[in-house]
């Protein structure tokens, strides 16, 4: 979180596709309940959706997420599809974004610390619920720091996309 985050409290966005759905209404009702939490933004889908809306496939929700950060109407965004992997692919399409498929404590941790990620994902076929709950709640306590060895890295990013 950057000092602003720790002040105001964090405000994230959660979404899904379909196959993640179920895992993305767990996060959101914990997330919810988080006094690290100042907001949390449903993007979709929902199971109350109408059928088209429901079967968004995840580049929609991917990017919208993105995009949402890159506006400054939110800090970071957990999503879920199947894998994780497409609505990681689908955020890191907006520029400024950095988003990371983990399911393990360690890459959970190092993208924050290492990689500033905004976005983190993961993919209800791959872990259990159990484990992705917990997920969400370590990656929501780290805080990038920008005076750490790391920072000079993520700027290769950055700089790369303003060339
Ligand atoms: O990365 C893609 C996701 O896992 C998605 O939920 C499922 O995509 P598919 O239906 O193309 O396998």
């Amino acid at each position: 979180m950057t000092t602003e985050e720790t002040t105001m409290g964090l405000r994230l966005i959660v979404g899904a596709d379909e196959a993640g759905v179920d895992y993305k209404d767990k996060v959101l009702a914990d997330l919810r309940n988080d006094p690290r939490v100042s907001e949390v933004i449903d993007i979709g889908v929902n199971r109350t959706d109408a059928p088209n809306d429901f079967t968004r496939p995840y580049p929609y929700v991917g990017i919208a997420a993105g995009e949402m950060i890159r506006d400054g109407k939110a800090d970071r965004a957990i999503l879920f599809c199947g894998t994780g992997i497409g609505v990681a692919i689908a955020a890191n399409k907006v520029e400024g974004i950095r988003a990371a498929a983990a399911h393990d404590s360690f890459s959970v941790e190092r993208s924050i610390l290492s990689n500033d990620c905004q976005v983190l994902t993961m993919g209800q076929r791959v872990v259990g619920v159990e484990l992705a709950r917990r997920l969400a709640k370590e990656w929501i306590g780290y805080t990038f720091d920008p005076s750490s060895a790391s920072a000079g890295k993520v700027k290769v990013l950055t700089d790369f996309e303003s060339c």
